[in-house]
């Protein structure tokens, strides 16, 4: 049978990155999304808002909802502390396969942890599965239906303190109208939105930043 898109844009991060550099296997994703096959990646656009937003938070202990190809994955491992504890949740085990390999090429594997399920089975097994954990940082990238549901059980289990950002992607494109209603008119969260575009596109999309107050 025919290969997915993922395997394809994995054969395109083979082909023309190098191994055990980052940054080359974020611009083989990208050169390949822009000019071959668009795909779901956050991108380079809304990727350096991303970078950006890890800078200022240096999280000790990351979480990533939704893995896809890992690109964003590679994004945020390459910029953690040595030592920084960094979980993915991929729902889609074809997704997950392609993920691993990616991760693994970009010489990255030893800062993730790639686990795979759904988030709403997942999160409520993360103190047992990594110790009583909470996340300095998440960035929401998973079903855009789920990220208000999955910001109430991070809360509900503990897994949040003063201070944890929360970043989500594709607040305007495809859209996440509840969970920009949740965090903005709740006193425990401050909330900025960047605005930028979806990846690879001139649509407008941007990612919201919100920062729990415990
Ligand atoms: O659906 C998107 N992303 C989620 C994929 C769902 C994968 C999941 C991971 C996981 C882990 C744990 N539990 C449950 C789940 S479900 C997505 C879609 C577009 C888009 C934009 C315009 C279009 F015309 C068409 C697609 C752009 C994006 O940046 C996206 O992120
Ligand atoms: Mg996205």
């Amino acid at each position: 049978t025919g290969s997915t898109r993922a395997e394809r844009l994995l054969k395109a991060v083979q082909k023309n990155a190098r191994r055990g550099d980052p940054q080359s296997v974020i611009s083989a994703i990208d050169h390949y999304c822009r000019h071959s096959e668009w795909a779901m990646n956050v991108g380079d656009e809304k990727g350096s808002i991303l970078d950006s937003v890890l800078s200022e938070v240096s999280p000790s202990c990351a979480l990533e909802l939704g893995t896809y190809c890992g690109y964003s994955t590679v994004r945020i491992a390459r910029l953690l502390p040595p030592g920084a504890t960094f979980v993915t949740v991929e729902f889609n085990p074809k997704y997950a396969k392609v993920a691993r390999q990616v991760i693994e090429f970009a010489g990255l594997q030893d800062k993730v942890k790639l686990i795979e399920g759904a988030s709403g089975d997942l999160i409520p097994k993360m103190k047992e599965l990594f110790g009583n954990v909470t996340f300095d940082f998440v960035f929401l990238d998973h079903w855009k239906d789920r990220y208000v549901l999955d910001t109430k059980l991070l809360e509900d289990c503990g897994l949040l303190r003063k201070g944890s950002v929360l970043l989500a992607d594709n607040v305007i494109c495809p859209g996440t109208p509840e969970y920009l209603a949740y965090v903005r008119n709740n006193p425990r969260y401050k909330s900025t939105y960047y605005k930028s575009h979806l990846e690879y596109t001139k649509v407008e999309d941007g990612l919201e930043k919100s920062v729990f107050m415990g």
